[in-house]
């Protein structure tokens, strides 16, 4: 045959039969209905992960292998080509310097970004400073997995005179007393932060403004709850993986499309090595055995 006859290297009479008999992949028809990108990234390892102690509100900084998990998370993100407007972040330091690399690593260090506490983890209460594991030894696996991931159940309230009450915080000092809390559920992680989303980040994204969110584990289980309307039943089973990018397609209701690499009950999915990406999720639940 001759140059002619081919279109895309096929003949003619193949590319005719393609074209007329396809009907269009998930792919492409979801496609069609992708309007906003959304990229998360919980912090990478702080120095509290590795000792394995709840941290919460704690400001404890990225460990070495931290910064090493935010530098990768920002090459993953240069590499795919993603570019944003804007960042948002928690007032704590590992998910603001996991913030920094990431933004270093995509030579975006001149987007604005904004603090808010409402992004900061879930206040661990009494357990914040405990190791994980002792505390298993002490009270049991069930309590402390009731405490780790029921969704309506608080760990105990910290003292006001404890040093971490973040009442004796300079940080919070402009927070409305009432605002602050001396130990969190997921609940109520989810009501202190999604009603912040609706008011502030919805409207910015729907405007087209392209978002970064460097936040917490515990924070972004909160945000893809609500995204993928997971149930409180099934969130408990929810680990998010430290210093890797995860990447929402929404419509313009923000209704995430799902993605082929998803890990379920995610729509969202993970840049980088799947099966590295499946062992941390595997690691975060293993820090209580
Ligand atoms: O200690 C914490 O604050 C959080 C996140 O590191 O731990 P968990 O995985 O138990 O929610």
């Amino acid at each position: 045959f001759t140059h002619q006859s081919t279109f895309w290297g096929r003949t003619a009479a193949t590319n005719s039969r393609i074209l007329s008999l396809s009907p269009p992949t998930d792919a492409s028809s979801s496609a069609l209905c992708m309007k906003y990108t959304l990229v998360l990234v919980r912090h990478g390892e702080s120095t509290w992960n590795k000792e394995n102690r709840f941290t919460g509100w704690v400001d404890c900084p990225l460990s070495e292998a931290g910064e090493e998990e935010a530098h990768k998370g920002g090459q993953l993100l240069r590499e795919g080509g993603y570019h944003f407007d804007k960042a948002y972040t928690s007032t704590l330091k590992r998910a603001i310097k996991t913030l920094w690399i990431v933004l270093e690593e995509m030579d975006l260090m001149y987007l604005p970004i904004t603090n808010n506490w409402r992004l900061n983890e879930r206040h661990y209460g009494a357990l914040q400073g405990l190791n994980k594991q002792e505390t298993v030894d002490k009270h049991g696996k069930d309590q402390v997995l009731e405490w780790r991931r029921s969704y309506d159940i608080p760990p105990p309230d910290i003292d006001e005179d404890s040093e971490y009450f973040p009442g004796n915080d300079p940080m919070y000092k402009d927070v409305p007393k009432e605002d602050l809390p001396k130990a969190e559920s997921l609940k109520l992680t989810e009501e202190r932060f999604m009603s912040w989303w609706e008011d502030t980040l919805v409207p910015e994204i729907k405007s087209g403004t392209k978002i970064l969110i460097a936040a917490h584990g515990n924070t972004l289980r909160a945000l893809v709850k609500h995204l993928d309307n997971i149930s409180p039943e099934d969130i408990t089973g929810l680990n998010i993986p430290t210093g890797v990018p995860l990447v929402y397609e929404l419509d313009e209701e923000l209704k995430p499309i799902p993605h082929k690499d998803a890990i379920a009950p995610l729509s969202g999915h993970y840049l980088g090595d799947q099966e590295e990406v499946r062992n941390r999720i595997g690691a975060v639940a293993a820090q209580t055995k």
